[in-house]
């Protein structure tokens, strides 16, 4: 950066830090007298002029930015056989578990407006009991998954703390009809998205996700967060930094396209075991949401044709094997680096309790040309979604 350059964000660190400047508020402005408190956007905002051109950040700025900023951790629970891992949410004063989801962007909840029968076992979301909640007036929603479930229902604004961190006048998607897969499911109060906000289904005008409302009022320092899924065991989801216990080695990134709504990505390749890594592109999603991994018929024949005794089961809706077999690896190549799923998270269990026959992690993605990386692939990384810089991260670890 020539020296011009360097005084100007110089010039502007100093402004940034001793003028008093307005407190932008959600109400507009109102200015705090002599007060110095910078605008959290600010030191932010110069941070990441520095990181954007590759400098250290000055510490009186980092420091200003950390602590104009907020970090948050909150534990990501496994349910039964790790199909969703569910994680606690504090609505309007109101806590619920929700399946946090990076494919889709709709933070909905079980709710008062459900008839009775379908909240049993549920955490709901009544706004009448809650002092912060506002009605969208005219605001309605509607979404449905790959699986073909879904929810509907209207939508008010309320306060929602996650990981310790609270968004003032935050969406809330209040369900008043849940398909059958969610009423078996009586630990799951509802999601909360961590797509992109361009596919939000309120009508008539989209909301943002919790993520994008807390980066748009520059609460993070970084917007980012991480993802840390476990096989049968509580993992994290960490907001607005990398903890770096949490992985081994480096990060490698790859940019994202974010034109569907997704933290989608191409992927290089794969490989099967020690076998020979098979170079291809593979249009791909990074998805908490879905179970499994999905990929293309051919990847799945080519991973189960390495399986003693692996058939498709039409009962069970996809491949299964001998619980006694042995699982080669899965190695998906992702930007300059691969990742290796070992073959012991390549199974999601047996079929039924006490059953032999266990129901693999790998499925066919039914030739819809999208591959989605979910739980199976995040259980054997450390996962960055880096929406700063439009890129997907992955560690061993
Ligand atoms: C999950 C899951 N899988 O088997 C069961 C049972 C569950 C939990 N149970 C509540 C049923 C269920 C179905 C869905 N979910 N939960 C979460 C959202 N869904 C997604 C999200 C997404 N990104 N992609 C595809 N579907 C479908």
């Amino acid at each position: 950066m020539h020296s011009l350059t360097t005084l100007l964000v110089a010039s502007l660190a100093t402004l940034a830090l001793t003028k008093p400047v307005p407190q932008i508020t959600t109400k507009g402005f109102s200015v705090t007298g002599t007060v110095a408190k910078p605008l959290p956007a600010y030191p932010v905002r110069l941070a990441r002029v520095y990181e954007k051109y590759g400098k250290p950040v000055p510490s009186n700025i980092a420091a200003a930015a950390a602590a104009a900023t907020e970090t948050g951790s909150v534990p990501a629970i496994p349910e039964e056989s790790d199909v969703a891992y569910l994680s606690e949410v504090n609505i309007g004063g109101q806590t619920l578990t929700l399946d946090f989801d990076t494919g889709s962007a709709d933070l909905w909840v079980f709710s008062s407006e459900l008839a009775s029968s379908y909240t049993e076992g549920h955490a709901i979301y009544n706004p009448n009991k809650s002092k912060t909640a506002k009605k969208l007036n005219g605001a309605t929603w509607k979404i449905r998954y790959g699986d073909g479930s879904g929810a509907s229902g209207d939508v008010y604004t309320d306060d929602v703390e996650v990981a310790g961190i609270t968004v003032k006048g935050q969406a809330v998607e209040l369900a008043s009809k849940v398909s059958s897969q969610f009423l078996q499911d009586p630990d799951n109060d509802g999601l909360l998205g961590l797509a992109f906000s361009s596919i939000n289904t309120v009508q008539p005008k989209p909301q943002t996700t919790w993520f994008d409302t807390a980066a748009a009022q520059g609460l993070f320092a970084k917007s980012l967060f991480t993802v840390d899924l476990k096989q049968g065991a509580p993992g994290t989801y960490d907001f607005g930094y990398i903890d770096s216990s949490k992985y081994t080695g480096k990060i490698t990134y790859t940019d994202i396209n974010e034109s569907q709504g997704f933290w989608e990505f191409t992927g290089t390749g794969y490989g099967v075991g020690d076998g020979n890594f098979q170079e291809q592109d593979i249009d791909a999603i990074a998805d908490t949401g879905t179970t499994l991994l999905l990929m293309d018929d051919s990847i799945v024949e080519d991973y189960y044709s390495q399986v003693d005794g692996a058939e498709v089961d039409q009962q069970q809706g996809g491949y299964v094997f001998p619980c006694s077999a042995q699982l080669p690896d899965m190695i998906l190549g992702i930007g300059s680096g691969q990742a290796t799923i070992p073959g012991g998270l390549m199974s999601l269990g047996a079929v039924s309790r006490g059953s032999s026959s266990c129901f693999g992690g790998l499925q066919s993605n039914q030739g819809v040309g999208l591959s989605i990386y979910g739980d199976i692939f995040l259980k054997a990384v450390l996962a960055v979604f880096d929406a700063d810089n439009k890129r997907f991260g992955f560690a061993p670890k």
